[in-house]
């Protein structure tokens, strides 16, 4: 699968588990919350079912806006506000039975769910100081939470933050690695080994697409079809291991003369493809005429001794997508017109 659509395919996965997650919380905490909310009722307490009423209702109204909107980015971070509202006010009443404490433990794990590490890490470092405070001057509060109770559940939820928060930061470590892989696999796939220049596979999929998919930033564009002339006989003169030599010194050569958003591409064993967008049929002869008579004077040396080098050349227009193919056919006809012309000219 190409780097990109695997990349977009992996995103997809991960907004997946925010979405759940952003479910999840929003539909069975709230439906807790009304529960208890209607076992509350009626009792001395009259601001705990107030809070669990509301929270519950808010917990709905923003899954109900994503359903709508389908913003997840803006739905996880209300959610997170809305949650950690919650959670705060919460322990400033001490719950049922002043059982507040224990729904906090959750909430370290929902925003790391939600917000991705830096953020949740901030987010869940603001709760601790603002628990601290709560539970460290009692006055501040309505609650009356134990000493002891207070200093245990503190400790406890720095581990719990902890290690969500190792958990989290090492899952996205190694997505992050598997991505590069995937890169470098894509990479080394679309490369020619031997020259380091883009291969036939790069030209089929990965060019082909972006022109389909955005024509303005290449079209009109030229192809230049180039084929060394003789090299078979230069691979018997100097071996194999020559023949490499040449070829490489060829991509020097195409790396020099071209621009950055040009591409040079090693299609077959001595055959290369340049591809130019935004550029002119007579601006393309003249990039094909400068870089014949470069390796034309550029003497190669194999086994002390100096030779010439030569190569033919066939450009070709491309004014829309559709003729990218045709396009490639007609600098091939023009290459076989220079070969048959005599070799080391240009034809187009
Ligand atoms: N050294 C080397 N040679 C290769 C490579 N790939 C293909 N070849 C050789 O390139 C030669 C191509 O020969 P031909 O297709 O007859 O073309 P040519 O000798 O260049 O003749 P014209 O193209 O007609 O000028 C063959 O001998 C192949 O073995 C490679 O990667 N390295």
């Amino acid at each position: 699968m190409p780097y990109k659509a695997a990349k977009k395919q992996a995103q997809h996965i991960d907004d997946r588990r925010r979405h759940y997650i952003l479910a999840f919380v929003s539909y069975i905490t709230s439906a807790v919350m009304f529960i208890y909310g209607i076992k509350n009722l009626g009792a001395e307490q009259v601001l705990l079912p107030i809070i669990l009423f509301t929270t519950a209702a808010l917990f709905l109204l923003n899954v109900f806006v994503f359903h709508v909107s389908h913003n997840l980015e803006r739905a996880c971070i209300i959610e997170a506000m809305l949650v950690g509202s919650f959670v705060l006010s919460l322990v400033y009443q001490g719950g049922f039975n002043n059982t507040a404490l224990y729904w906090v433990f959750p909430f370290p794990a929902i925003l790391f769910g939600l917000l991705g590490v830096r953020n949740a890490l901030l987010c869940n470092a603001l709760l601790l100081i603002t628990l601290c405070i709560m539970l460290f001057f009692p006055d501040l509060i309505q609650a009356h939470y134990k000493e002891a109770e207070s200093s245990r559940f503190i400790a406890s939820l720095v581990i719990v933050i902890i290690v969500c928060w190792i958990n989290d930061h090492y899952r996205e470590r190694s997505h992050r690695a598997m991505d590069l892989l995937q890169q470098s696999k894509e990479l080394q796939a679309n490369t020619d080994s031997l020259t380091q220049l883009a291969n036939r596979r790069f030209i089929d999929s990965a060019l082909l697409l972006n022109i389909q998919q955005q024509p303005a930033e290449f079209l009109p564009l030229a192809f230049i079809m180039c084929d060394i002339d003789h090299f078979k006989k230069l691979n018997d003169r100097f071996g194999h291991d020559g023949g490499d030599d040449v070829l490489k010194a060829v991509a020097q050569l195409f790396r020099r003369n071209l621009r950055q958003q040009d591409f040079a591409c090693r299609v077959g064993g001595e055959e290369f493809l340049l591809i130019l967008p935004h550029i002119t049929h007579q601006d393309a002869l003249s990039v094909a005429e400068k870089i014949r008579t470069q390796l034309y004077q550029q003497p190669m040396v194999q086994q002390d001794k100096s030779y010439k080098v030569s190569a033919s050349f066939g450009v070709a227009i491309c004014d829309n997508a559709e003729q990218f193919h045709a396009g490639v056919k007609l600098a091939d006809t023009m290459l076989y017109k220079a070969k048959n012309n005599g070799r080391n000219q240009v034809c187009g």
